[in-house]
């Protein structure tokens, strides 16, 4: 029955899984949630149509596991909140990025067309495939040689993850899909495009992963020069009018209303980013409060006072995070998905026994081992780019090493030292910050690993920053639900709406003096390790990547 209460949904579409929640407007109180397992996953060794096996670096996705979301995760939020969906004024959304799917001119994606399944390039392709190296290389080097004045606003380097250089990977590996495809859609902006019916680009992802800089994406003659063909991919493929954040894209649809069993016609907000979505969700709209969204990779977002150039951030844009300011995003593409490829792929059988005996997940056993440890006992410092390097050497060619390992380290010794990588990788990231003149004031944490009390207290150490922490477990979605109320027109703008929905508990884990101190030396030697691989000192790292790639092409053909 209606409460006359007015509702919000927000659903936050991640690497696995999307989840729904439904949100007070007056408050941000969240009544309900329910999470969808995608189906299919991450498609990332072989395509399940075919058989087919796949090339490495690559992770894709099927679409229609996103609209089981729609059709499952929302209906049973709205039934856990025991909320009438005639209360409920709009819906908001979040996606990974840059994740992204070549479409029709009606926005149906390749894969779903006859004659396209057993094409891997006709499906989504994730923002950890990373097959788009060379490509990526090629833009950087020819936006430096052209000294293009968008450059410096990616930290200098364009990352594989990104718009152009999966589009460029499409163009040159599969003509027929990109011939095919009328455009090139980020899937934060392909699930409105489902709600509503009308494509709308999003400011945030067309900002920093679209190279959209002062109005204007990287000229013909510049694409032209990149590729023979290419030159019209913005025209033709890419450019399409922009929604600021927190706007309405348009309103529900009937069909998607029989999905979610909304109300056709309430608010549709324009799409947005997983991590950028979570800013106003733990009320962190100010310059200096960044944002670590801590799950499978971690997301730093910030909003800055004017325009610096930060080397190896993923990118500055005017309105990317909150509308009228510039938005910072820097990022670490592997964080907990190092420590679940620790945990399925390097971990003995009596470990898995004990965890299932204690009834506690791996994960969590690892972590109270390594818990009791002093700080250095392990013996191991390590590099955490088993995912690649997203900031600030934005290089997905390199690859994790650990430095130290003796006949008595341990599973636990290992998994702390990934641990505590992870956070050195977060501290180089605000050091870089801080030295291009964009201070970072307070850290405030989100996301899935927010409960591993360990790592918590070793990002505080590391950083010596006062952690702040997230007051919702799901703060992407509180996120989108804060947009879907100012889309609704409930709340005047969305700083407005942050601080009477968003939550966040201050200081919670505390650096520890003596702690500090021991991870300054060890954080030493991490930055050496890191320039020595990252830097050109030694390139075993892309050698090995290149021969992988050579050897296992072979085998796919
Ligand atoms: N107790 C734990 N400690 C450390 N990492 C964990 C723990 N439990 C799960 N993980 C990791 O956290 C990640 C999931 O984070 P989550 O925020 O839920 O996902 P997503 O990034 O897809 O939104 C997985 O990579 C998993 O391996
Ligand atoms: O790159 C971004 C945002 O820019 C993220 O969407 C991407 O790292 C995926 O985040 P998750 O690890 O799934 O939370």
């Amino acid at each position: 029955m209606s409460s006359g209460e007015p509702l919000v949904v927000g659903v936050d579409f991640g690497t696995l899984s999307g989840r729904a929640v439904v949100v007070r407007v007056r408050d941000g109180a969240e009544l309900g949630s329910a999470v969808s397992e995608y189906r299919h996953g991450v498609v990332d060794r072989i395509l399940p149509e075919t058989g087919r096996g796949l090339p490495p670096d690559w992770a894709l996705q099927v679409p229609s596991d996103y609209v089981d979301v729609l059709r499952t995760a929302v209906p049973e939020a709205i039934r856990a909140a025991d909320a009438d969906p005639a209360d409920v004024i709009g819906i908001g959304t979040d996606f990974t990025a840059c994740t992204m799917v070549p479409t029709t001119a009606d926005g149906v994606p390749l894969c779903e067309l006859p004659g396209f399944a057993g094409e891997p390039h006709a499906y989504v392709k994730l923002w950890r495939h990373h097959a788009a190296q060379p490509q990526a290389d090629r833009i950087t080097a020819l936006a430096r040689k052209r000294e293009e004045s968008w450059l410096p606003r990616y930290g200098g380097l364009i990352s594989s993850e990104w718009e152009f250089a999966k589009a460029l990977e499409v163009f040159e590996e599969a003509p027929e899909v990109y011939t095919r495809m009328r455009h090139w859609v980020e899937l934060a902006d392909w699930i409105v495009w489902q709600l509503t019916g009308t494509y709308v680009r999003n400011a945030c992802t067309a900002g920093y992963k679209g190279i959209f800089q002062d109005g204007r994406y990287p000229d013909a003659s510049f694409l032209e020069e990149l590729a023979p063909g290419f030159g019209s991919f913005v025209d033709d493929k890419l450019a399409h009018p922009l929604g600021a954040l927190g706007d309405k894209a348009g309103t529900l649809s009937a069909r998607a209303a029989e999905w979610t069993g909304l109300r056709e016609g309430i608010a549709v907000a324009v799409g947005n980013v997983d991590a950028h979505v979570t800013a106003p969700a733990v009320q962190a709209v100010a310059p200096g409060q960044m944002v670590a969204i801590m799950g499978t990779s971690t997301c730093h977002v910030m909003n800055g006072d004017g325009l610096r150039e930060v080397p190896g951030m993923c990118g500055v844009v005017d309105g990317g995070i909150v509308s009228g300011q510039w938005g910072y995003e820097a990022g670490q593409s592997g964080v907990g998905d190092i420590f679940a490829w620790f945990v399925e792929h390097a971990v003995p059988a009596s470990y898995v026994d004990d965890a299932r005996e204690a009834g506690i997940s791996v994960h969590e056993l690892l972590t109270r081992l390594a818990a009791v440890q002093e700080i250095g006992e392990h013996g191991l410092v390590a590099l955490d780019w088993h995912s690649g390097n997203r900031s600030v050497l934005v290089d997905h060619d390199l690859s994790g090493v650990v430095v130290g390992q003796t006949l008595a380290t341990r599973a636990e010794d290992t998994y702390r030292a990934l641990l505590e990588a992870t956070a050195f990788g977060t501290r180089t990231i605000i050091e870089t910050f801080e030295r291009s003149g964009v201070p970072v004031t307070e850290l405030i944490v989100a996301g899935g690993l927010v409960k591993n009390a360990l790592l918590m207290q070793i990002y505080a150490d590391v950083t010596n920053l006062p952690l702040s922490v997230a007051g919702s477990a799901q703060s992407p979605a509180l996120g989108s639900a804060i947009h879907a109320a100012v889309a609704a027109g409930a709340h005047p703008d969305v700083p407005a709406a942050a601080a009477v929905m968003g939550s966040v508990r201050r200081a919670v884990h505390r650096p520890i003096a003596e702690n500090v101190k021991a991870y300054d030396d060890l954080y030493a030697e991490y930055a050496a390790l890191h320039d020595y691989f990252g830097r050109g000192a030694n390139d075993v790292m892309h050698r090995l990547a290149a021969r992988r790639r050579s050897v296992r092409k072979g085998l796919h053909r």
